[in-house]
């Protein structure tokens, strides 16, 4: 496994690969769990060669955002996925074959300051989807993802790129822009990887210190509600999403919803019946409010397929 900090030497490396490997990219901002390793294990059972990307994007983070203590675990994440390769079995044909770690300067050459005004270069935006849900609240956010992929994929140059069901906004996106800007990639969706309690894995999860962790799983808790209504029969937006406001309620200040949604998987349009034999998707965010000295807010993201 190589590490590569330039475009230059990653691309030296990626030409040098034999005719007929297939290359399978996991883009990562770092600080890995069994969420990513979980994406990268299938890159490795699907393709001859993973790569997997670490970039700590600031095209994605608003200035009131949390860039500066985002966390940082640079040289466990090459051991993790050094683990991982030690575990994978002869049959599966890939290994992770390189780490694309870059910099700042390389990925933006022109900079990236933090506010749009700002901003000098090339950007992408996905419209109008980047605006729905997510984009409500952190209107920079696809476009900052958007771009930074756009930047990863001519670089990296993949066959296939892994994306996890939990930022189900950001596949449905990465979707459009494959579609629409032509990449020959194709896009696969990997399940979420939950805590033992339910509680889908994230990075950001390391912000949650005892109390504020027990009170995170209450998403996860408010989209099962509304499921477990929504298997009941019950196929009326308002009322399912109305049993999951009435959990987070619940639980008190010590959460706030932002927003609970059912949505076609598409476009994102809101659905006010969910119809036989077609999926939606069921997502919310929730904030987990300080409750101590230096603690800041703790923003989470969930979803669900109904189907
Ligand atoms: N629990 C999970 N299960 C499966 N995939 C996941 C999980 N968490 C993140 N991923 C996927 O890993 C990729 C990289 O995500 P990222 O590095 O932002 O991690 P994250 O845990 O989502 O971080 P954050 O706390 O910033 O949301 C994305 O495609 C994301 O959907
Ligand atoms: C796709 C991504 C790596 C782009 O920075 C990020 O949004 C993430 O980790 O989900
Ligand atoms: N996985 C989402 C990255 C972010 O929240 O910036």
């Amino acid at each position: 496994m190589q590490t590569y900090h330039a475009v230059s030497t990653y691309r030296a490396w990626r030409h040098s690969l034999p005719p007929g490997s297939t290359v399978g990219v996991v883009p990562t901002m770092g600080a890995l769990h069994a969420g990513h390793i979980s994406l990268a294990r299938a890159a490795a059972t699907e393709n001859t060669h993973v790569v997997v990307t670490i970039f700590l994007n600031p095209a994605q983070f608003a200035p009131t955002e949390d860039l500066a203590s985002y966390p940082k675990t640079l040289e466990k994440d090459l051991e993790k996925l050094e683990e991982l390769n030690a575990s994978l079995v002869d049959k599966v044909p890939g290994r992770v074959a390189a780490v694309f770690v870059p910099t700042v300067a390389e990925m933006y050459p022109a900079g990236i300051p933090l506010v749009r005004d700002q901003q000098v270069g090339t950007f992408v935006e996905v419209i109008p989807l980047s605006a729905k849900l997510e984009g409500g609240t952190r209107p920079h956010f696809f476009r900052g993802v958007a771009t930074v992929c756009t930047k990863l994929f001519n670089i990296t140059q993949p066959n296939t790129v892994y994306f996890g069901q939990k930022d189900v906004q950001q596949t449905v996106i990465i979707r459009r822009l494959l579609t629409d800007l032509h990449f020959d990639i194709k896009l696969r969706v990997i399940a979420t990887e939950r805590e033992e309690d339910g509680l889908a894995m994230s990075s950001r999860n390391v912000y949650l210190n005892g109390k504020r962790r027990e009170v995170a799983i209450t998403i996860y808790r408010a989209l099962k509600a509304a499921e477990e209504l929504y298997e009941s029969g019950e196929k009326r937006a308002e009322v399912l999403l109305q049993r999951a406001r009435e959990v987070v309620e619940s639980a008190g200040d010590a959460v706030k919803l932002d927003y609970v949604s059912l949505n076609e998987p598409q476009l994102l349009e809101e659905v006010e019946v969910v119809e036989k034999g077609k999926e939606v998707i069921l997502s919310a965010a929730m904030w987990v409010m300080p409750k101590g000295e230096g603690e800041g807010t703790v923003r989470l993201i969930d979803n669900l397929i109904l189907s």
